[in-house]
């Protein structure tokens, strides 16, 4: 489904700045992966993301999707393939549009753009079924502005958005580590549902190793842009955090990140 291939991603080549974010790095998903990823500072988790998402072009190496190479699709050519949330709650969302319009263009993503903001009758009787599930209220203020929602609500109304475009993979860069725990909690469990429901193809960054256990069914870990670690089903299954604890403690000179010692 995602075949990444050796890819090499290296910032401001030839000068003092120089960061090799990314070292002949492969990683292949099948329909329906789970894939959460850990790493140190620096590791190059996000630039993973943003390599998958177009956002950044690759020096070598290829990205493919449903077997077709994406590397010269720029970021929003492979919109269609790719759903994003982003750590930042205003990354995901219009603020200026109300709720139901937001729900409404990730419906229509990739149609008409006429059509995109027009809400039938059938339509808002399913965003506030949708909503209701979420169990934050939010079924009731279909036509408040999304900018006036707080942190945890828009991140939910992100990833219910995400659910709604299927994506071909849907890529989570650390989208709880701005929430309160337990709104980082609700999220978490949202995440899962959206994610099994759809069966969507998923990459996470996180630096909660808990969480990095709970959700998915495989886990690699990053360091110096390279995989360094990494749990098939199988083995994430009987995985705990001491355990990946030590495999930090083996990566020489990586610096454990505080956040990941909340876990
Ligand atoms: N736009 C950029 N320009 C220059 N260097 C960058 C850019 N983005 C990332 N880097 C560098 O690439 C390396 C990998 O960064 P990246 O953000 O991918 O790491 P990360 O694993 O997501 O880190 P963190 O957990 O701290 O967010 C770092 O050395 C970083 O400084």
């Amino acid at each position: 489904m995602l075949t990444i291939d050796q890819i090499d991603k290296t910032f401001f080549p030839g000068t003092v700045n120089e960061r090799r974010a990314l070292a002949e790095l492969s990683l292949k998903l099948d329909e329906g992966d789970f894939v959460t990823v850990i790493g140190s500072n620096g590791a190059g988790k996000s630039t993973l993301l943003n390599a998958v998402a177009g956002r950044y072009t690759v020096d070598t190496g290829t990205i493919e999707i449903d077997g077709q190479r994406v590397n010269r699709l720029k970021e929003h050519q492979r919109a269609r393939y790719v759903g994003r949330v982003f750590q930042d709650p205003m990354a995901g969302t219009a603020p200026d549009l109300t709720i139901e319009q937001n729900l409404a263009l990730a419906v229509r993503r990739g149609k008409n753009r006429g059509l995109a903001l027009a809400l039938t009758r059938q339509l808002r009787a399913r965003f506030h079924d949708e909503l209701t599930s979420l169990e934050l209220g939010l079924e009731h203020r279909l036509t408040a502005k999304v900018g006036l929602l707080s942190g945890g609500q828009r991140q939910a109304l992100s990833l219910l958005m995400a659910g709604f475009t299927q994506p071909r993979i849907l890529l989570l860069d650390e989208h709880t580590a701005a929430l309160d725990p337990q709104r980082a909690a609700l999220v978490t469990d949202l995440t899962e549902r959206i994610v099994t429901q759809g069966g969507l193809t998923t990459l996470m960054v996180t630096h909660n190793m808990e969480q990095a256990l709970k959700l998915g069914n495989r886990l690699i870990m990053m360091h110096e842009g390279r995989i360094v670690f990494e749990a098939s089903a199988a083995q994430k299954q009987h995985l705990t955090v001491p355990q990946l604890l030590a495999e930090f403690g083996k990566i020489k000179g990586a610096q454990l990140d505080d956040r990941a010692l909340l876990a």
